[in-house]
């Protein structure tokens, strides 16, 4: 069990990696957290270890793996920030046991992320990217042949979510007939077309789009079978998670010349660095636009991300908020002026609501305010009391049984 009280700012060590935007360690130095350490790049696994000790939160985006082993070293550790949409980087119910909401960006990037597959779309219609490589080469491919407009074809997007339904409302903007299964019922845009099997939606697509989270459900969801339902000379993207589509039936679908082109950005493996060379059996292909995992790498994107995520950490330390984290149970909390707050987080069993309040009772605390939400297996309890014997009550509270961490903000 952790033993923090009110955190003292200076003391507080901030870690934020993989280059996100600058304004989040601006955020937290306006806020008075001074001890922000700044890294371009991801940190390996061993110095993921070796590291994360010493700091109370930390900001990652895709690349850094916050597995279950990493997150044991993690013993300070108060909150973790992902800089991007993806959570699958980090082993959310290891975070969960632990008492540390996870926080993301759910929206600030999807816009970007839609507006590049649109653009992919066109090119790879019009045949561009195969024709611009060879111009490269000092080739003259002009043709009509295999170039064709988006006007009048059918987009199949896999995963009508934030990015889906944005890509179904921007290509419809250009005349296209959108199809899209999800397996959630979901509200439709525009003309949009639900369909209720896959290999229905495949089968009939010119396009078939990916943006559907990484689950074990959508693991290898694209393989040899799947890229065989596709029409001919159809199209496949994949801007969401490398390990959705199996690369290599990818790589014989396009060899075979089954599928007219593709445009990828995430891979089942990546470079940990710019500085590190990108491996993969797509690179032969000049009709397949590679991107290096840059869907929502923008500068408004971006700037929104770190502005998003870093307040969220900014007000969970300082407030207790923990609206919108992807694995805690959400409580919106006003400001605690001249009162004290003692956030206890606990295994979610009977019990533990009536020992907080026999405590602060026995001690003559007065609650001024108390709220109580589960998730799970976890419970948090933020009561807000008069100032006083708040310490002795958090002390007392941190014995109860099924107490993971306490702690009192001023
Ligand atoms: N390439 C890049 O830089 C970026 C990639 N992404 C990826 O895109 C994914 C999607 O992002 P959003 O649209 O914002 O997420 P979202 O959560 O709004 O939408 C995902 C949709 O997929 C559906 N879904 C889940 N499992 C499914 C399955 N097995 N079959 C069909 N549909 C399924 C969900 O019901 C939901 O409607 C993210 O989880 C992330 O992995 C997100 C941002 C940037
Ligand atoms: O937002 C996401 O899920 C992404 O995939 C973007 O990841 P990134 O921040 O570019 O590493």
């Amino acid at each position: 069990m952790q033993t923090n009280n009110s955190f003292d700012k200076d003391n507080l060590k901030v870690l934020l990696l993989e280059g996100v935007h600058p304004i989040a360690e601006t955020i937290f130095q306006k806020d008075g957290y001074r001890n922000v350490t700044y890294h371009k790049t991801a940190l390996s696994q061993d110095e993921l270890i070796s590291t994360i000790g010493d700091y109370h939160f930390i900001g990652i985006r895709s690349r850094s793996q916050l597995n279950a082993n990493v997150l044991e070293h993690a013993k300070k550790l108060v909150a973790i920030g992902c800089f991007c949409i993806g959570t699958n980087q980090v082993d959310l119910e290891a975070a969960q046991n632990k008492g540390i909401p996870v926080f993301n960006a759910p929206y600030s990037n999807t816009r970007s992320v839609a507006e590049l597959v649109l653009g992919e779309m066109i090119m790879l219609l019009r045949g561009i990217p195969a024709k611009n490589a060879a111009a490269h080469r000092g080739e003259w491919l002009k043709t009509a042949t295999q170039s064709n407009e988006a006007r009048g074809k059918t987009l199949g997007i896999i995963g009508y979510g934030h990015i889906g339904t944005q890509l179904s409302v921007l290509a419809e903007g250009i005349g296209m007939k959108v199809r899209f299964f999800d397996i959630e019922n979901k509200l439709v845009l525009g003309n949009a077309e639900p369909v209720a099997e896959l290999n229905e939606l495949l089968s009939t697509s010119d396009v078939i789009s990916l943006h559907v989270p990484e689950t074990p459900e959508t693991k290898g969801m694209i393989g040899a079978e799947q890229i065989a339902q596709m029409k001919q000379d159809s199209i496949l993207i994949n801007a969401s998670r490398g390990t959705v589509v199996d690369i290599d039936a990818l790589a014989k679908a396009l060899e075979d010349k089954h599928l007219a082109g593709a445009a990828i950005d995430v891979f089942p493996t990546e470079p940990k660095s710019n500085t590190e060379e990108f491996v993969s059996p797509l690179r032969q292909f000049d009709n397949v636009i590679l991107t290096p995992h840059i869907g929502g790498s923008t500068q408004e994107a971006q700037e929104n991300i770190a502005i998003e995520v870093a307040d969220k950490l900014v007000k969970y330390s300082n407030n207790g908020s923990t609206m919108s984290a992807v694995n805690f149970p959400q409580v919106s909390l006003p400001e605690h002026d001249n009162r004290h707050r003692i956030l206890h987080i606990h295994q979610n069993r009977p019990g533990v609501l009536t020992q907080i309040n026999q405590i602060l009772s026995e001690n003559n605390v007065n609650i001024s305010g108390q709220y109580l939400q589960t998730q799970g297996e976890l419970g948090y309890v933020v009561t807000d009391i008069e100032e006083g014997s708040s310490q002795t009550a958090l002390d007392k509270m941190r014995q109860i049984e099924g107490t993971i961490r306490a702690r009192i903000l001023y």
